[in-house]
């Protein structure tokens, strides 16, 4: 049988008044990861929230904290990260100097490392740490915003990942973030992602009946052997 695709809503649509009420609207719905976009305002043109934060949040749930750097040589803040209580850390690929460097420095620090590739970028940046980490992470929108559209290509790249994974016989999972709503997830899944970053599409409305819908959509998948 194939792996529990995981529901990781992306806080960047919270309404940031009220960030405690949100997620305990997702615990709710018993979803397992909240997407957490730190953002530096010079990789990307936003600046949203940092370890500080994330520490705060911490102490209001267990779900996993996966955190997704939008950062600059991301390789300075890794313990920054592991103290706030962050479960998983993804990387850009176009943000770090010495890339192989960075994701063993957060697996050293005892936690997962993602590699993330922008829209632009070929799948071939990760060819050789591709064994090294243990989720890689496909841009689906130009990272820095919440809101935006899914960009069709990033099918195919989904599509390539998921064969090199399986062709090397590798432990690793498939996160796809940006644009994903009810409408798309199916075929996102189809291409091979297990793990689904979803902003706008569970904030704005009821988080919980959002949260619980996705909820569903995946578990109908699992019940029919669509599970990857
Ligand atoms: O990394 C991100 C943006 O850089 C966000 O995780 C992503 O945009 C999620 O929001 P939405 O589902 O609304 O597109
Ligand atoms: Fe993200």
């Amino acid at each position: 049988m194939g792996k529990e695709i995981i529901l990781s809503p992306s806080l960047l649509s919270v309404d940031f008044a009220h960030i405690a009420d949100g997620i305990k609207e997702l615990d709710r719905a018993e979803v397992p990861a909240l997407h957490l976009d730190v953002m530096d305002g010079a990789f990307v043109p936003n600046i949203s929230f940092g370890a500080p934060v994330i520490k705060c949040l911490r102490k209001e749930t267990n779900m996993i904290f996966d955190v997704h750097l939008m950062v600059e040589e991301p390789v300075r803040y890794i313990d920054d990260f592991k103290k706030a209580g962050a479960d998983w850390v993804t990387v850009h690929a176009e943000c770090c100097k010495h890339l192989h460097r960075t994701i063993t420095a957060i697996k050293e620090a005892g936690m997962k490392a993602g590699v993330a590739l922008n829209p632009a970028t070929p799948v071939s940046v990760i060819d050789y740490v591709l064994d090294e980490v243990d989720m890689v992470l496909v841009m689906s929108v130009n990272p820095g915003f919440g809101g935006q559209s899914f960009i069709p290509s990033s099918l195919r790249k989904i599509v390539e990942v998921r064969k090199l994974i399986d062709e090397r016989n590798l432990d690793v999972r498939i996160e796809v973030d940006g644009g994903v709503n009810l409408k798309n997830v199916g075929e996102v899944i189809k291409s091979g992602a297990d793990v689904i970053v979803a902003g706008s599409a569970v904030f704005n409305g009821d988080i919980y009946e959002n949260s619980t819908k996705f909820m569903e959509k995946f578990r109908e998948r699992g019940s029919d052997g669509a599970e990857r």
